[in-house]
């Protein structure tokens, strides 16, 4: 498969970044379980605790799952409790949010951390642009997430975009294809955690007439469908430990091998993405390590909304007029400020969905749009949505079938927005709360202008 295109291509886009001058830093754990464990903290948002997306995990137990979070500034590092149960401690005072603008000491349960700043200024790289392809940011933090992606899109090479669900993976993924050379080409999505483990390796690499029972026609797979152009394997991190060895050598050799047949070769670059942190996989042996560095030849990792607040507003105001086709429209200064406020644990899909009900209901009450149970999004599916003081009289002014499509399509829409909202946008919990199969919401998301296309149909 092609590689890396020379500097001289890289260089010419390196005009649109610019950059911002930050203090990186050390981190050491001096006392605890996890004594001697050193870290470097030169990315815009580092997390220590004792879940697995941590960028510093530790294995004290009385630390909580996100304990705290540090962000680099031009003056210091950025300290903030994550809402820890025990919180933080920097030497006699519980700290909710400072900045440490020299050495010092932070305490979070038993554990005892060393935080050295550098003595110089470290230079993170940031986009110029605001926006990379569908996906916007304000933040140094996505800035830097469109900086390194913007470098690497005109090039072949594999990336590996890891985040948790409703960070916007696939948006910039979709970005880096429109960047690329290969933008006419097409762009195929796999979804390697929707599809039974017996079928991932005919949809990957097609199968040969005969080759199992059922299959009574050959098939491409998404490799071929994806020639001269881009594959997104979307969930990288649930593919099968005994498919590894078959993707691997496809990514290495260039050639894939349908189910029954033969080996022939493909032009296709890989893009991947996950919610989980693949280099834990890695460590605990379910992922491959070799496999894990041929699709991370660059590892971006796209930080949590509650992690980048800045975006919150522009992101919600840039959703309010798509939805309501005015660019004047405003949010109101409280509802902007609870939106601010607000932890996003369904991420920028949960914000999404909230500032769509926003639209389409309204609200006496803003903060009832956060409440799924009490909002508006219940009544209408409830008892109360077949009192017409629930409807608008404009359905009673269209034609019958319109209005009646139009309601429809209201319902399906609140009713996915609120089962998104309730399992924390993962489809896979939202398939399991709903009875609906995960093909038909992708396809449902993607008629309703949810977010999802065509493309995420892979079943
Ligand atoms: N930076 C952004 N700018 C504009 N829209 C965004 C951004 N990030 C996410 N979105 C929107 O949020 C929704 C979720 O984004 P996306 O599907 O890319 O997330 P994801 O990280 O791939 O989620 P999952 O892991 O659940 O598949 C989409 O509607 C997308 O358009």
């Amino acid at each position: 498969m092609p590689s890396m295109k020379s500097d001289g291509e890289t260089n010419a886009l390196s005009s649109a970044h610019a950059s911002v001058r930050v203090r990186a830093a050390w981190l050491e754990v001096v006392s605890g379980p996890d004594t001697g464990r050193r870290a470097r903290v030169d990315r815009p948002v580092f997390v220590v605790g004792k879940g697995e997306g941590c960028d510093l995990r530790l294995t004290d137990g009385t630390v909580s799952r996100e304990h705290l979070r540090l962000a680099l500034s031009p003056i210091g590092i950025v300290v903030t409790d994550g809402g820890s149960k025990n919180g933080t401690l920097c030497g006699a005072l519980r700290i909710e949010r400072i900045t440490l603008v020299a050495d010092a000491t932070l305490i979070l349960g038993a554990t005892t951390l060393a935080v050295r700043l550098d003595t110089g200024e470290t230079e993170l790289e940031v986009s110029a642009r605001e926006q990379f392809g569908g996906a916007f940011g304000v933040s140094p933090a996505m800035r830097n997430v469109f900086a390194l992606l913007e470098r690497a899109a005109p090039s072949d090479a594999p990336v590996l975009i890891e985040g948790e669900s409703g960070v916007g993976k696939e948006v910039l993924v979709r970005a880096v294809h429109s960047e690329s050379r290969r933008r006419e080409g097409p762009f195929v999505a796999i979804d390697c955690g929707a599809i039974p483990a017996s079928l991932i390796e005919s949809e990957l690499f097609g199968h040969e007439r005969g080759a199992f029972t059922g299959a009574d026609r050959a098939r491409d797979g998404v490799f071929q469908q994806a020639h001269g152009g881009t594959l997104f394997l979307d969930e990288i991190g649930e593919l099968p430990v005994d498919l590894q060895p078959k993707l691997l050598r496809a990514l290495e050799t260039g050639e894939v091998r349908p189910v029954g047949g033969r080996p022939h070769s493909v032009d296709v670059r890989v893009l991947a993405a996950t919610n989980r942190r693949l280099g834990e996989a890695v460590h605990r042996g379910e992922f491959r390590i070799d496999l894990f560095y041929r699709l991370a030849v660059l590892r971006v990792v796209v930080p949590p909304l509650r992690d980048r607040r800045e975006d919150i507003v522009p992101l919600a105001l840039s959703f309010l007029r798509r939805t309501t086709r005015d660019p004047k429209s405003e949010l109101p200064p409280d509802f902007a400020a609870l939106l601010s406020s607000y932890a996003w644990p369904g991420n920028v899909r949960e914000l999404r969905n909230v500032i769509d009900r926003y639209a389409l209901f309204g609200a006496a009450n803003p903060k009832q749009l956060f409440d799924t149970q009490a909002g508006p999004i219940a009544r209408i599916g409830g008892a109360s949505s077949t009192s017409t003081a629930a409807l608008d009289a404009e359905l009673f002014d269209s034609p019958f079938h319109e209005a009646k499509q139009e309601l429809l399509e209201r319902f399906e829409r609140a009713y996915l927005t609120h089962a998104l909202a309730a399992t924390g946008g993962i489809v896979t919990k939202a398939v399991e709360r709903t009875g609906i199969a995960r093909p038909t919401i992708y396809r449902m998301m993607n008629r309703l202008g949810m977010g999802k296309t065509s493309d995420d149909d892979t079943t």
